[in-house]
């Protein structure tokens, strides 16, 4: 994982204080309001390379306090749905507790029972560090999470560990399987915008990529993810996603019509 900085995640109005771009234009999550999302022909469907790892390569799980993060080797990219190539960097959930849902993003409102985000790079920008201050320097590829009528056995390598690393700071390490299966199957339907990471700090130099199809997990999967971690103190790590931001006039484009 990237130790940046000790972030005070608990007290977001403290953010901006110490992360000034926390208080910017071009923050994330955001609402998609479907009636004012802009068709474009230019976005053309996400393709992916380099995710069915093999299962001798072995992938560090961790808990941070903030999230589960799996770290993802930079042979995973992005070919094309962005103008430049993306390495990946790691993924992460957001969820929120069984008293109610939590993805970071919102549809006309509609916030969903968690979110996926696969977080990339880009290398023309040398290192991970000098990429995040870049326009465009990163990417994250989001994908809603809801509750459906069966296991997601895809979602199993890692829900698996949760247990293994239920209090802040534990690591573990999960075999390699294949990472695409994560993502929803259609990844021609897509909102693209600008914007940031929905933490310090804050950085706004985020392409964001949600795509239109959910993923499905059932509901005992999802209550694992609500009901397991502990994050600062010992404290159940529940309703990990930041509020929604407002657009400041910017437009959120859409892959279909
Ligand atoms: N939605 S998101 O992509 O903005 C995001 C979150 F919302 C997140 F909440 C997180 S975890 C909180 C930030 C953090 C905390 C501790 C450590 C560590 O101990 O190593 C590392 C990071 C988190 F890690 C990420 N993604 C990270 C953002 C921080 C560093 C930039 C590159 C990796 C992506
Ligand atoms: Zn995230």
């Amino acid at each position: 994982a990237l130790p940046l900085v000790s972030l005070p995640c608990t007290d977001k109005a403290q953010w901006p204080s110490k992360f000034p771009d926390c208080d910017g234009q071009i923050q994330s999550p955001i609402n998609i309001d479907t009636n004012s999302t802009i068709f474009s022909r230019e976005l053309p469907p996400v393709v992916l390379a380099g995710y069915n790892l093999d299962p001798s390569e072995q992938l560090d799980l961790m808990n941070n306090g903030h999230t589960v993060v799996l770290r993802l080797p930079g042979s995973l990219t992005i070919a094309s749905g962005y103008p430049q190539e993306y390495r990946a960097m790691q993924l992460h959930l957001h969820w929120g507790s069984p008293e109610g849902p939590g993805s970071e993003h919102t549809v006309d409102g509609r916030r969903y029972d968690g979110e996926l985000h696969m977080v990339y790079y880009n290398p023309s920008y040398g290192s991970i560090k000098e990429a995040m201050k870049q326009a465009g320097g990163l990417a994250v590829l989001a994908a809603f999470l809801q509750v459906g009528p069966e296991d997601n056995v895809h979602y199993q390598p890692v829900l698996e560990q949760l247990r293994e690393v239920q209090e802040e700071g534990k690591e573990t390490t999960v075999a390699g399987f294949n990472i695409r299966d994560l993502l929803p199957a259609n990844l021609v339907r897509y909102y693209r915008y600008s914007g940031s990471l929905t933490t310090p700090p804050c950085f706004q130099t985020v392409n964001w990529t949600v795509f239109n199809q959910t993923v499905l997990l059932s509901k005992e999967q999802i209550s694992l993810l609500e009901t397991t971690l502990q994050g600062d103190d010992d404290k159940d790590l529940q309703n990990n996603f930041r509020l929604t931001q407002s657009l400041h006039g910017r437009k959120v484009l859409a892959s279909f019509q």
